[in-house]
Protein backbone atom coordinates (compact mmCIF):
# COMPACT_ATOMS: atom_id res chain seq x y z
CA UNK A 1 0.00 0.00 0.00
CA UNK A 2 1.38 3.29 -1.14
CA UNK A 3 1.94 5.93 2.34
CA UNK A 4 1.48 9.37 1.37
CA UNK A 5 4.39 11.59 2.45
CA UNK A 6 3.57 15.24 3.42
CA UNK A 7 6.64 17.80 3.04
CA UNK A 8 7.27 19.17 6.27
CA UNK A 9 10.09 21.57 5.91
CA UNK A 10 13.33 21.39 2.92
CA UNK A 11 16.50 22.82 2.94
CA UNK A 12 19.62 23.11 0.41
CA UNK A 13 22.65 21.52 2.17
CA UNK A 14 26.06 21.10 1.16
CA UNK A 15 25.01 19.38 -2.50
CA UNK A 16 21.99 18.37 -1.99
CA UNK A 17 18.97 19.02 0.65
CA UNK A 18 17.49 18.17 4.18
CA UNK A 19 14.03 17.75 4.22
CA UNK A 20 11.54 16.67 7.25
CA UNK A 21 8.27 14.88 5.95
CA UNK A 22 5.15 12.99 7.77
CA UNK A 23 3.12 10.40 7.04
CA UNK A 24 0.36 8.08 8.73
CA UNK A 25 1.99 5.20 10.53
CA UNK A 26 0.23 2.37 10.07
CA UNK A 27 1.89 0.37 13.03
CA UNK A 28 1.91 2.75 15.21
CA UNK A 29 -1.37 4.11 14.44
CA UNK A 30 -0.25 7.95 14.53
CA UNK A 31 1.33 10.36 12.25
CA UNK A 32 5.10 9.76 12.04
CA UNK A 33 7.78 12.65 11.25
CA UNK A 34 11.44 11.52 9.78
CA UNK A 35 14.29 13.31 8.59
CA UNK A 36 16.37 12.72 5.37
CA UNK A 37 19.43 14.15 3.87
CA UNK A 38 20.08 12.99 0.30
CA UNK A 39 23.62 14.29 -1.40
CA UNK A 40 23.08 16.14 -5.23
CA UNK A 41 24.41 12.71 -6.37
CA UNK A 42 21.13 10.74 -5.47
CA UNK A 43 19.18 12.40 -8.25
CA UNK A 44 21.75 10.37 -10.45
CA UNK A 45 22.01 7.66 -8.74
CA UNK A 46 20.74 4.97 -6.09
CA UNK A 47 22.39 5.41 -3.02
CA UNK A 48 22.73 3.34 0.58
CA UNK A 49 21.20 4.95 3.61
CA UNK A 50 22.46 4.96 6.86
CA UNK A 51 19.37 4.77 9.60
CA UNK A 52 20.17 7.05 12.45
CA UNK A 53 17.91 6.15 15.76
CA UNK A 54 18.20 8.74 18.81
CA UNK A 55 18.08 8.92 22.12
CA UNK A 56 15.87 9.76 24.99
CA UNK A 57 14.07 13.24 24.74
CA UNK A 58 14.67 13.53 20.71
CA UNK A 59 12.72 13.35 17.97
CA UNK A 60 14.33 13.80 14.40
CA UNK A 61 15.98 17.17 14.96
CA UNK A 62 18.66 16.86 17.41
CA UNK A 63 20.87 14.50 15.17
CA UNK A 64 20.10 16.84 12.38
CA UNK A 65 20.79 19.86 13.71
CA UNK A 66 23.89 18.84 16.22
CA UNK A 67 25.80 15.85 14.79
CA UNK A 68 27.22 17.44 11.55
CA UNK A 69 26.80 14.14 10.01
CA UNK A 70 25.37 15.76 6.44
CA UNK A 71 28.86 17.08 5.59
CA UNK A 72 30.18 13.49 5.55
CA UNK A 73 27.25 11.83 4.26
CA UNK A 74 27.24 14.27 1.28
CA UNK A 75 30.84 13.82 0.41
CA UNK A 76 30.54 9.59 1.16
CA UNK A 77 27.32 9.71 -1.06
CA UNK A 78 25.01 8.14 1.78
CA UNK A 79 21.87 8.72 2.27
CA UNK A 80 20.85 9.75 5.97
CA UNK A 81 17.17 8.53 7.54
CA UNK A 82 16.38 10.01 10.85
CA UNK A 83 12.81 8.97 12.69
CA UNK A 84 11.41 10.05 15.32
CA UNK A 85 12.29 8.22 18.84
CA UNK A 86 8.27 7.51 19.54
CA UNK A 87 5.10 8.22 18.28
CA UNK A 88 3.26 10.85 18.76
CA UNK A 89 -0.16 12.83 19.19
CA UNK A 90 -2.95 13.72 21.60
CA UNK A 91 -4.10 10.40 21.47
CA UNK A 92 -0.52 8.28 21.97
CA UNK A 93 -0.36 7.61 26.17
CA UNK A 94 2.48 9.34 27.56
CA UNK A 95 4.28 8.14 31.12
CA UNK A 96 1.66 8.58 33.63
CA UNK A 97 4.10 11.19 35.22
CA UNK A 98 5.69 12.63 31.89
CA UNK A 99 9.05 12.02 32.63
CA UNK A 100 11.40 11.96 29.96
CA UNK A 101 12.55 8.59 30.03
CA UNK A 102 9.19 6.66 29.13
CA UNK A 103 6.70 7.53 26.27
CA UNK A 104 6.79 10.14 23.90
CA UNK A 105 10.18 10.68 23.43
CA UNK A 106 10.93 7.51 24.72
CA UNK A 107 9.73 4.72 22.39
CA UNK A 108 13.09 2.04 23.10
CA UNK A 109 12.47 0.63 19.69
CA UNK A 110 10.69 -2.01 21.38
CA UNK A 111 7.23 -3.06 19.91
CA UNK A 112 4.89 -2.48 23.33
CA UNK A 113 2.79 -5.34 24.20
CA UNK A 114 1.18 -3.99 27.61
CA UNK A 115 -2.69 -3.20 26.64
CA UNK A 116 -1.49 0.69 27.14
CA UNK A 117 0.51 1.02 24.97
CA UNK A 118 0.36 -1.95 22.18
CA UNK A 119 -2.05 0.29 19.93
CA UNK A 120 0.84 3.14 19.33
CA UNK A 121 4.55 1.90 20.07
CA UNK A 122 5.55 -0.34 17.78
CA UNK A 123 8.97 1.63 17.19
CA UNK A 124 10.29 -1.73 16.29
CA UNK A 125 8.44 -2.33 13.41
CA UNK A 126 8.29 1.22 12.21
CA UNK A 127 12.31 1.41 12.32
CA UNK A 128 12.83 -2.28 10.55
CA UNK A 129 9.76 -2.52 8.24
CA UNK A 130 7.60 0.47 8.19
CA UNK A 131 9.65 3.17 7.35
CA UNK A 132 12.44 1.25 5.25
CA UNK A 133 9.57 0.21 2.89
CA UNK A 134 8.52 4.01 2.60
CA UNK A 135 11.90 5.30 2.06
CA UNK A 136 12.42 2.46 -0.85
CA UNK A 137 9.31 3.55 -2.39
CA UNK A 138 9.91 7.16 -2.56
CA UNK A 139 13.65 7.68 -2.63
CA UNK A 140 16.55 7.11 -4.98
CA UNK A 141 18.13 4.39 -2.49
CA UNK A 142 19.54 0.67 -2.86
CA UNK A 143 19.07 -2.15 -1.13
CA UNK A 144 22.24 -1.65 0.71
CA UNK A 145 21.53 -0.50 4.79
CA UNK A 146 23.13 0.00 7.91
CA UNK A 147 21.94 2.13 11.34
CA UNK A 148 23.56 3.58 13.78
CA UNK A 149 22.66 5.18 17.22
CA UNK A 150 22.59 6.68 20.39
CA UNK A 151 21.95 5.74 24.34
CA UNK A 152 18.57 4.41 23.80
CA UNK A 153 18.64 4.13 20.09
CA UNK A 154 22.56 2.87 20.16
CA UNK A 155 20.56 -0.20 21.91
CA UNK A 156 18.02 0.39 19.66
CA UNK A 157 20.13 -0.07 16.25
CA UNK A 158 21.94 -3.57 18.33
CA UNK A 159 18.60 -5.07 18.68
CA UNK A 160 17.26 -3.85 14.94
CA UNK A 161 20.93 -5.67 13.99
CA UNK A 162 21.21 -8.79 15.70
CA UNK A 163 17.35 -9.56 15.44
CA UNK A 164 17.45 -9.12 11.38
CA UNK A 165 20.41 -11.14 9.94
CA UNK A 166 20.98 -9.98 6.19
CA UNK A 167 19.02 -6.59 6.31
CA UNK A 168 22.07 -4.26 7.22
CA UNK A 169 25.39 -4.48 6.31
CA UNK A 170 26.94 -2.66 9.34
CA UNK A 171 26.03 -1.63 12.52
CA UNK A 172 27.57 1.10 15.21
CA UNK A 173 26.43 3.06 18.41
CA UNK A 174 27.21 6.27 20.47
CA UNK A 175 27.04 5.20 24.06
CA UNK A 176 24.22 2.29 23.86
CA UNK A 177 22.41 0.84 26.58
CA UNK A 178 23.85 -1.97 26.07
CA UNK A 179 21.51 -4.63 28.98
CA UNK A 180 18.55 -2.66 29.41
CA UNK A 181 17.10 -5.42 31.32
CA UNK A 182 19.52 -4.51 34.34
CA UNK A 183 19.85 -0.89 34.21
CA UNK A 184 17.06 1.54 35.46
CA UNK A 185 16.16 2.87 32.45
CA UNK A 186 16.14 -0.35 30.54
CA UNK A 187 13.91 -2.03 33.46
CA UNK A 188 11.45 1.24 33.27
CA UNK A 189 10.97 1.04 29.80
CA UNK A 190 10.71 -3.04 29.56
CA UNK A 191 8.29 -3.35 32.58
CA UNK A 192 6.01 -0.25 30.68
CA UNK A 193 6.08 -1.63 27.08
CA UNK A 194 6.37 -5.04 28.03
CA UNK A 195 4.83 -5.98 31.08
CA UNK A 196 5.84 -6.89 34.83
CA UNK A 197 6.19 -10.49 33.56
CA UNK A 198 10.00 -10.55 32.58
CA UNK A 199 10.08 -13.71 30.39
CA UNK A 200 9.83 -11.83 27.29
CA UNK A 201 12.26 -9.37 28.10
CA UNK A 202 15.39 -10.95 26.98
CA UNK A 203 14.26 -10.54 23.22
CA UNK A 204 14.62 -7.04 23.35
CA UNK A 205 18.06 -7.03 25.58
CA UNK A 206 20.96 -6.82 23.30
CA UNK A 207 23.45 -8.69 25.32
CA UNK A 208 20.66 -11.59 26.18
CA UNK A 209 20.08 -11.77 22.28
CA UNK A 210 23.66 -11.98 21.55
CA UNK A 211 24.44 -14.77 24.37
CA UNK A 212 21.19 -16.77 22.50
CA UNK A 213 23.04 -16.71 19.22
CA UNK A 214 23.84 -20.11 17.74
CA UNK A 215 27.70 -19.88 16.34
CA UNK A 216 26.77 -19.73 13.17
CA UNK A 217 24.65 -16.91 12.97
CA UNK A 218 24.76 -14.21 10.93
CA UNK A 219 25.47 -10.65 13.04
CA UNK A 220 28.58 -12.61 14.58
CA UNK A 221 30.34 -11.54 11.11
CA UNK A 222 28.65 -8.00 11.07
CA UNK A 223 30.66 -5.26 11.38
CA UNK A 224 30.26 -3.42 14.89
CA UNK A 225 31.44 -0.09 16.19
CA UNK A 226 30.70 1.34 19.34
CA UNK A 227 32.32 4.71 20.81
CA UNK A 228 31.70 5.50 24.45
CA UNK A 229 32.76 8.34 26.56
CA UNK A 230 34.76 7.89 29.71
CA UNK A 231 33.34 11.12 31.29
CA UNK A 232 29.57 9.95 30.32
CA UNK A 233 27.40 10.50 33.50
CA UNK A 234 25.17 7.38 32.69
CA UNK A 235 28.49 5.70 32.01
CA UNK A 236 28.00 3.15 35.20
CA UNK A 237 24.36 3.20 35.91
CA UNK A 238 22.72 3.00 32.84
CA UNK A 239 25.22 2.28 30.22
CA UNK A 240 27.25 -0.47 30.63
CA UNK A 241 29.92 -1.30 28.02
CA UNK A 242 31.42 -4.01 30.05
CA UNK A 243 28.36 -5.97 29.82
CA UNK A 244 28.60 -5.87 25.82
CA UNK A 245 31.99 -6.06 25.63
CA UNK A 246 31.42 -9.17 27.85
CA UNK A 247 28.78 -10.77 25.53
CA UNK A 248 30.87 -10.23 22.17
CA UNK A 249 33.53 -11.95 23.46
CA UNK A 250 31.28 -15.15 24.80
CA UNK A 251 30.84 -15.49 21.60
CA UNK A 252 33.79 -14.56 19.18
CA UNK A 253 32.50 -11.79 17.74
CA UNK A 254 34.57 -8.58 16.76
CA UNK A 255 33.45 -5.12 18.08
CA UNK A 256 35.42 -1.86 17.38
CA UNK A 257 34.99 -0.69 20.65
CA UNK A 258 36.52 3.09 21.30
CA UNK A 259 37.20 4.57 24.69
CA UNK A 260 36.80 7.94 24.57
CA UNK A 261 38.90 9.90 27.46
CA UNK A 262 37.31 12.90 28.93
CA UNK A 263 33.86 12.73 26.40
CA UNK A 264 29.94 13.19 28.00
CA UNK A 265 26.99 11.30 26.51
CA UNK A 266 26.06 15.09 24.49
CA UNK A 267 25.72 15.90 20.77
CA UNK A 268 29.50 17.29 21.69
CA UNK A 269 30.58 13.80 21.81
CA UNK A 270 28.50 12.24 18.77
CA UNK A 271 29.37 15.34 16.62
CA UNK A 272 33.37 14.59 17.35
CA UNK A 273 32.93 11.16 16.30
CA UNK A 274 30.16 11.08 13.85
CA UNK A 275 33.04 11.28 10.80
CA UNK A 276 34.71 7.95 12.41
CA UNK A 277 31.26 6.20 12.07
CA UNK A 278 30.44 7.24 8.64
CA UNK A 279 33.60 6.30 7.17
CA UNK A 280 33.20 2.86 9.05
CA UNK A 281 29.90 2.15 7.46
CA UNK A 282 30.74 3.22 3.80
CA UNK A 283 32.91 0.66 3.69
CA UNK A 284 30.12 -1.45 3.91
CA UNK A 285 27.59 -0.07 1.75
N1 LIG B 1 17.56 14.47 31.72
C1 LIG B 1 18.38 14.58 30.59
C2 LIG B 1 18.55 13.22 29.96
C3 LIG B 1 18.19 13.12 28.53
C4 LIG B 1 19.39 12.89 27.63
O1 LIG B 1 20.54 13.00 28.00
N2 LIG B 1 19.04 12.54 26.41
C5 LIG B 1 20.06 12.23 25.44
C6 LIG B 1 19.92 10.80 25.08
S1 LIG B 1 20.02 9.80 26.55
C7 LIG B 1 19.66 8.21 26.09
O2 LIG B 1 18.88 7.83 25.32
C8 LIG B 1 19.90 13.13 24.23
O3 LIG B 1 20.25 12.78 23.14
N3 LIG B 1 19.38 14.34 24.48
C9 LIG B 1 19.06 15.29 23.42
C10 LIG B 1 20.14 16.28 23.07
O4 LIG B 1 19.91 17.02 22.09
O5 LIG B 1 21.19 16.33 23.73
C11 LIG B 1 17.84 15.67 29.72
O6 LIG B 1 16.61 15.85 29.69
O7 LIG B 1 18.63 16.35 29.05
Amino acid sequence: MTTALCRVSSNRMFSGNHQRFSHHSNVNHCQMTFAIYQPALASEQALPVLYWLSGLTCNDENFSTKAGAQRVADELGMILVMPDTSPRGDDVPDDIHGAYDFGLGAGFYVNASAPQYQNHYQMYDYVTKELPAIIAENFNVTDKKSISGHSMGGHGALICAIKNPGMYQSVSAFAPITNPMNCPWGQKALAGYLGDNQESWWQWDSCELINSLASDDPFLALPLKVTQGLSDDFLNEQLKPQALIEACEGKGKVLDYTAAEGFDHSYFFISTFIEDHLRFHRKYL
